[in-house]
C-alpha cells in the first residue's frame, strides 16, 4: 500500500482496497479463458490497512453455473499467513466482446487490442494456469 492509496490518515481506503479484490477476482477469468465482468462485489473490511504495508491476496472460483461465475477474494496483512485484512465474494457475469464494443469507447478498444502486456498477461496464464 502506498501513500496514493491513503484513505483515512495512515490507512488505505476501502476503495482502494475494493479496487484491488476485484482486479484479483477478475484474474481467474484468464484462467476460465472467459470473458467476464463484475456483477456483484461484496467486501468485508476486517482490519485498518497500514499505508506501507504488504497485503497478500488470494482468489479464487467457487461455482460456475451456465454464465455466472462465483469466486472469493482474500487479503492478509504482511504475507500468505497473515492476518486477514479484507474479504470479498463476488459474481461476475460472462459477457461476448460485444460487450465492450458496445458500450466502451473505440480508442480504447483499439489501444487494448494492441496492448503488449495484455498479449503477455494472457500468455502468461497459458504456461503457468
Ligand atoms: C477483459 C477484462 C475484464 C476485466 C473486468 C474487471 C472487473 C470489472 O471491474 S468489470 C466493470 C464493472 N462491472 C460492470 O461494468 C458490469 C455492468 N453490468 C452489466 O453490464 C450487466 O448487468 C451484466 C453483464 C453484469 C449482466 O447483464 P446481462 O448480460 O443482461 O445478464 P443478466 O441476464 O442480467 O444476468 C445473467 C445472470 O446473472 C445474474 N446477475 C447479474 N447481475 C447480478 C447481481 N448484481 N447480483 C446477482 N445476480 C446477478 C442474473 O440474475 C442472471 O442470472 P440467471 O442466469 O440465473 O437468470
Amino acid at each position: 500500500m502506498r501513500p496514493a492509496h491513503q484513505g483515512a490518515p495512515g490507512l488505505a481506503h476501502g476503495g482502494v482496497l475494493a479496487t484491488a479484490l476485484d482486479e484479483t477476482l477478475g484474474s481467474l477469468n484468464w484462467l476460465l479463458r472467459t470473458i467476464a465482468v463484475t456483477g456483484r462485489l461484496e467486501t468485508d473490511f476486517r482490519r485498518p490497512v497500514p499505508v506501507g504495508s504488504v497485503l497478500h491476496l488470494e482468489a479464487e472460483v467457487t461455482a460456475v453455473a451456465g454464465r455466472k461465475i462465483y469466486s472469493t477474494a482474500t487479503g492478509r496483512l504482511g504475507g500468505p499467513e497473515g492476518p486477514v485484512a479484507v474479504r470479498a465474494d463476488a459474481l461476475f457475469v460472462e459477457v461476448k466482446v460485444d460487450h465492450f464494443i458496445d458500450n466502451g469507447r473505440p480508442e480504447e478498444i483499439r489501444v487494448a487490442m494492441n496492448d503488449p502486456d495484455q498479449i503477455r498477461r494472457a500468455r502468461a496464464f497459458e504456461v503457468n494456469p
